[in-house]
């Protein structure tokens, strides 16, 4: 239990640079381990579902070494991976176990994935049956989740459409895909990130995408080798600062370095078209766009969002609906049904955790109706994350705005993908 304190008359200040991008992190250890030759990772983040990664790929013999936010990966090649002798833990994280299910489809053996309380009840089907349109057999429990076995060795290459927008989904296919026996194209529903196809360009794969960003095509066993890899901050971190300090007044700050990939920047574009002051100053690169945000306070206006902007925003919508929940007036999320699924149903938790603070939130089953107000009244000071991380430091970003103090329940929960958050507050309060 960690009390939560309101913040200062003098708002947020300074400048942070924001932890490493999750998603990027999982996908450099992930093409570095089946690369040939050392990758170098910098600025990766070292949150327990990245961990969770880390610790995989040294169970099915890869030697990584690790110097807090520097990782070194030696890769030997696809082929070189070896049959863990323990099934593979992992952990929270959803990233992880659904593009290690698609990896480990090009492997000679089989593999078991585990996980906690949370992960286990996650839906898995939505990449077993993609896969098995390829030929890869995943077997789960009767109910869909893990654990799974991968039985590796067999991928056919033919052109498969995903029934879910997601990236975690796209991702398992184009990492199956690899080790097709001939190319394979995957048409998404809508776009999700695409820091796979990116990053597996970067280390020498041929990837194309078509001009509707929803169908890509992988040619099978490109050479992949090793490469250096610099990690951009993350967007779904900066943006808990981004919406602090737009909400908490006479703040002023600044979030260098963090990732600007369009596939990522939903909540920049909705809270642009709120009303917040944020100014952006991209930084010139070949690879993954990045650059620094100045925010200050303003006043927001509500919102509505719809199913074709959900996957640039996805982790992210709590903070809307936080940010929504400040803004005079009714604002609206729909099509995002895919938040029932995640760490915790982020649609019943953040409405739960927003009533405490007096704001009126009705549930739908793909989304959230709020009736946002500048000023709360506390109706119940202890929150609580329910276990998910962004839950947790969207309670503890709200807490700053109460006329109160809070506790907030199961923080730990936080480490999953940002354990440096409370210091990097404490460094803007
Ligand atoms: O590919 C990724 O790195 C991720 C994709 C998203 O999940 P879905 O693919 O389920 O939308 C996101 O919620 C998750 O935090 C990270
Ligand atoms: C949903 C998330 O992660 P994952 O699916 O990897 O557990 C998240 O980080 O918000």
């Amino acid at each position: 239990m960690k009390p939560l304190s309101k913040a200062s008359q003098q708002g947020l200040h300074g400048t942070l640079a924001v932890p490493g991008d999750k998603s990027i992190s999982h996908r450099a250890l992930m093409i570095g381990s089946i690369s040939q030759g050392a990758t170098h990772i910098h600025h990766f983040l070292a949150g327990q579902d990245c961990l969770s990664t880390l610790k995989a790929f040294q169970d099915l013999g890869v030697e990584i070494e690790r110097q807090q936010d520097e990782v070194i990966v030696h890769g030997k090649g696809m082929m070189h991976l070896r049959p863990a002798s323990i099934p593979l833990d992992m952990g929270n994280s959803g990233t992880t176990t659904r593009l290690m299910m698609g990896l480990l489809a090009g492997t000679s053996f089989t593999s078991t994935l585990i996980g906690d309380q949370s992960l286990s009840k996650r839906p898995m089907k939505r990449v077993s049956e993609p896969l098995s349109e390829l030929g890869v057999q995943v077997k789960l429990t009767e109910k869909g989740t893990l654990p799974a076995q991968v039985v590796g060795g067999t991928v056919h290459g033919k052109t498969v459409k995903l029934q879910v927008a997601s990236a975690q989904v796209k991702s398992a296919l184009i990492l199956a895909a690899l080790a097709a026996d001939q190319p394979t194209t995957i048409i998404e529903k809508l776009p999700t990130r695409n820091h796979t196809e990116i990053m597996l360009r970067q280390f020498g794969a041929e990837i194309e995408t078509a001009t509707n960003q929803r169908t890509i095509t992988v040619q099978p066993h490109p050479d992949l080798v090793g490469q250096d890899v610099q990690v951009p901050g993350d967007m779904s971190s900066a943006a808990f600062f981004m919406v602090a300090a737009t909400i908490i007044p006479n703040s002023e700050i600044t979030l260098k370095n963090v990732s600007l990939n369009p596939t990522r920047t939903g909540i920049l574009r909705t809270m642009l078209k709120m009303g917040a002051d944020i100014r952006v100053v991209e930084h010139e690169t070949t690879g993954e766009p990045f650059g620094d945000l100045h925010v200050k306070t303003s006043k927001l206006h509500p919102i509505e969002i719809a199913e074709t902007e959900i996957p640039a925003l996805i982790d992210e919508l709590p903070l809307v609906a936080l940010s929504a929940a400040t803004a005079s007036g009714i604002s609206k999320i729909t099509g995002a049904a895919e938040l029932r699924v995640k760490e915790t149903d982020r649609i019943q938790a953040v409405s739960n955790e927003l009533r405490k603070f007096g704001v009126q939130v009705e549930e739908l089953p793909d989304g959230m109706i709020i009736q946002g107000q500048p000023d709360w009244k506390v109706q119940d000071s202890h929150l609580d994350s329910y276990g998910d991380h962004r839950i947790g430091m969207m309670d503890v970003i709200a807490a700053l705005k109460a006329e109160q103090s809070m506790i907030l329940e199961n923080e730990a929960a936080i480490s999953v993908s940002y354990p440096d958050f409370f210091t990097d507050l404490q460094h803007l309060m």
